[in-house]
């Protein structure tokens, strides 16, 4: 079968393979996620008929449905801007004050300039439909060998890659144009791959100034945040700064270069930077060409969503449930249980391995909600990769940051079509049980299908099942909810340490919990090989939608200013009071690193096993719970925290 070819006439698959080894330099990348505003007048009548009321902050009218607020924000978006080296880019200015969406508010309706043009899609899907990647891709022949039950394999996902396709595609669509971008291309800058960063050294060589929150005194924080203000600077002005350090760059580089070819350098620095520049040089020159599809397109973030998952066109849901669980497409999907759902996911489970359908690109609003789209999934599926990537380092001896807190992303898949029956009949015993807050699935498709064939796109995440939501889990004793403290901060130190990262988010529904037959689980941080007890218990840390990391390339986050409605919650609510505190804390910079918003959550957790949790303890227990949550409001980052009394017995050092 035939491959695809670039525009040049290369090879684009055995290109993109090949890049995982060699990734081009690129210059630094910040990006900015912001929350798509949504106005009364965005709304699109045609479709709003077909949907149920949106349930922002969910005023349920029907008893049996759970209080809304007990689920995460109902509102997402993401608007990423590109930041070069010593550039700012914001496309434009966000409004302030404008009119919070209504209650039905959807997305805006397009204008025909605005309407994503499916031609070149379409026209890609018919071009790579022309081969089955799926037999030429290394991974998906693992897809045979998963039966039912099974210990599913992982497929394994080159990170740096997928990165590097991604920063390419969004300077690409910031400086709009594709002359600038191989000029940038070609910088000779040397950047940490995001392995490098988060990986292997796990040191950010690029890390975010801090505020130093305790003292609140005026820091490098402050000149940080002054610098990265929105600024209007005209797209010409930009190319030139960019322009600039790209040549300055060069220029310095090239002298050194001549200085190294006549053998009057000798400095072992620069020596390896040189040869760090020819090699980045190299890899650039064959790499060039992989980011285009044969129309001399730049990938769009669905394209690159389907490298990822290794397919060439969606396939329907009821394929990936065969391959991924071994079960005919026929008849026994009837094993397949519903076992949670989000604002945005339907979780299904079969086996050990639990399938996260989120459906995406649509106009149709789902739940009340406007579908989330590829680019914010595309970084969504880079940060799960990146938590990953703490949980596959476990066992090398010479990593600086590892834990197994955060749930194990096995893989993702591309759909497209209605949902299965045995997907629907799960679905439907469900909400029997406990009453769903989301719209029928059949109704969704079926609407979806016939307004907007074309963009009936679905997401499966395919993930470790982690067991109960701490909302449902009964917790037995004491020591299981010390032993959920515990996990929960050691898996956010570690990913504070490694990527600077925040989950923002972390409400009992984002928590799972399972029994394990462990005593003890290993984890590493700042190098140090430690295990913590878990009392029988392991946790893990899901849904990474307003989270926050560094990669050390790239920075990831939700732009929360966008979204005043999540700061409006009911008073007193735990979870609402915690978005508060955020806010103040970040004073709206979103973009910034603030690793007390970890510890904001720790308090949230704590408050949470005193109030809404009944677990067997002494009056003592509850006492020292409430001084751990008092002394949790000095430190200033999961990982002062880890260092707590309260934790004390709970730890032990391997490295001693
Ligand atoms: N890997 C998993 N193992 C077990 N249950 C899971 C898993 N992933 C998700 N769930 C269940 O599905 C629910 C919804 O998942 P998740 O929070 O990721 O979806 P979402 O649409 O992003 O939700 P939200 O409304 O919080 O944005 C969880 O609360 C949990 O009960």
């Amino acid at each position: 079968m035939a491959s695809p070819t670039t525009g040049d006439g290369s090879d684009l698959w055995a290109e993109i393979v090949s890049q995982g080894e060699q990734p081009p330099a690129v210059p630094q990348v910040a990006v900015v996620y912001e929350r798509r505003r949504r106005t009364a007048s965005d709304t699109n009548p045609k479709q709003v008929q077909i949907c149920r009321p949106s349930r922002e902050w969910r005023v349920s009218f029907a008893p049996t449905k759970r209080p809304s607020w007990n689920r995460s924000l109902s509102t997402r978006g993401r608007e990423s801007i590109v930041v070069a080296t010593g550039v700012y880019f914001r496309p434009q200015v966000k409004q302030r004050g404008a009119p919070k969406r209504g209650k039905k508010g959807g997305r805006a309706k397009k204008t025909g300039q605005d309407s994503p043009d499916f031609t070149k899609e379409k026209n890609y899907f018919l071009e790579v439909d022309s081969f089955e990647l799926l037999e030429e891709s290394p991974s998906p022949k693992n897809f045979s060998t998963w039966t039912m039950g099974a210990k599913q394999v992982a497929a394994v996902h080159d990170l740096p890659a997928i990165l590097e396709r991604w920063k390419i595609s969004k300077l690409v669509s910031q400086c709009g144009s594709s002359q600038h971008l191989f000029k940038i291309m070609e910088t000779p800058f040397s950047v940490p791959s995001v392995l490098g960063s988060c990986g292997s050294s796990n040191n950010l060589t690029d890390k975010t100034p801090e505020r130093d929150l305790r003292t609140k005194l005026p820091s490098k924080f402050d000149s940080y945040k002054e610098s990265r203000k929105p600024e209007l600077v005209s797209n010409s002005s930009i190319r030139n700064l960019v322009d600039n350090s790209i040549v300055a760059s060069f220029d310095s580089l090239s002298i050194k270069e001549k200085e190294v070819e006549n053998g009057i350098c000798e400095n072992a620095e620069i020596l390896q930077e040189v040869h760090v520049s020819s090699e980045s040089k190299k890899a650039t020159q064959i790499d060039a060409s992989q980011f285009k599809t044969s129309d001399g397109e730049y990938l769009k973030a669905f394209d690159q969503l389907l490298i990822i998952c290794r397919q060439s066109a969606p396939i329907s849901l009821g394929e990936v449930f065969s391959r991924h669980w071994g079960l005919s497409v026929t008849g026994e999907l009837s094993s397949i249980v519903k076992i949670g759902e989000g604002t945005y996911g339907e979780a299904f489970k079969a086996g050990q391995t639990v399938c996260k359908v989120v459906p995406i690109d649509g106009d149709l609003l789902v739940n009340g909600e406007v579908q989330k789209k590829s680019e914010e999934v595309l970084e969504e599926v880079m940060l799960s990769l990146t938590l990953n990537s703490l949980r596959g380092r476990q066992k090398e001896t010479n990593t600086k940051n590892a834990c197994s807190g955060f749930i194990e992303t096995k893989d993702f898949c591309i759909c497209r079509g209605p949902y299965d029956d045995g997907l629907i009949s799960a679905w439907e015993d469900w909400d029997a049980v406990h009453g769903s807050e989301n719209d029928h699935p059949k109704e969704f498709v079926e609407n979806q299908v016939f307004y907007i064939f074309w963009k009936n796109k679905i997401l499966v995440f395919v993930l470790a099942d982690g067991g109960k939501d701490l909302e449902s889990f009964v917790l037995g004793n004491y020591d299981e909810a010390r032993s959920l403290l515990v996990q929960a901060t050691i898996a956010l130190a570690v990913a504070e340490s490694a990527c600077e990262f925040e989950h923002r988010d972390l409400h009992w529904g984002n928590i799972l919990l399972t029994d394990t037959k462990d005593t003890s689980t290993n984890f590493t941080l700042h190098g140090k090989k430690m295990r913590a007890k878990t009392f029988g218990l392991a946790i893990s840390i899901i849904d990474f939608t307003l989270s926050r990391i560094n990669t050390g390339e790239a920075i990831l986050f939700l732009d929360l200013s966008a979204d005043p409605g999540l700061f409006e919650g009911p008073k007193g609510d735990k979870q609402f009071e915690t978005y508060r505190k955020m806010k103040d804390l970040t004073e709206d910079c979103w973009e910034g690193s603030f690793p007390k918003t970890n510890v904001l959550w720790l308090i949230y957790l704590v408050d949470i096993l005193l109030t809404k949790k009944s677990f067997k303890r002494t009056a003592k227990d509850e006492r020292d719970l409430r001084s751990f949550k008092k002394r949790l409001n000095e430190y200033g980052s999961a990982t002062d925290s880890l260092s707590d009394s309260f934790f004390s017995g709970l730890l032990i050092n391997d490295s001693e």
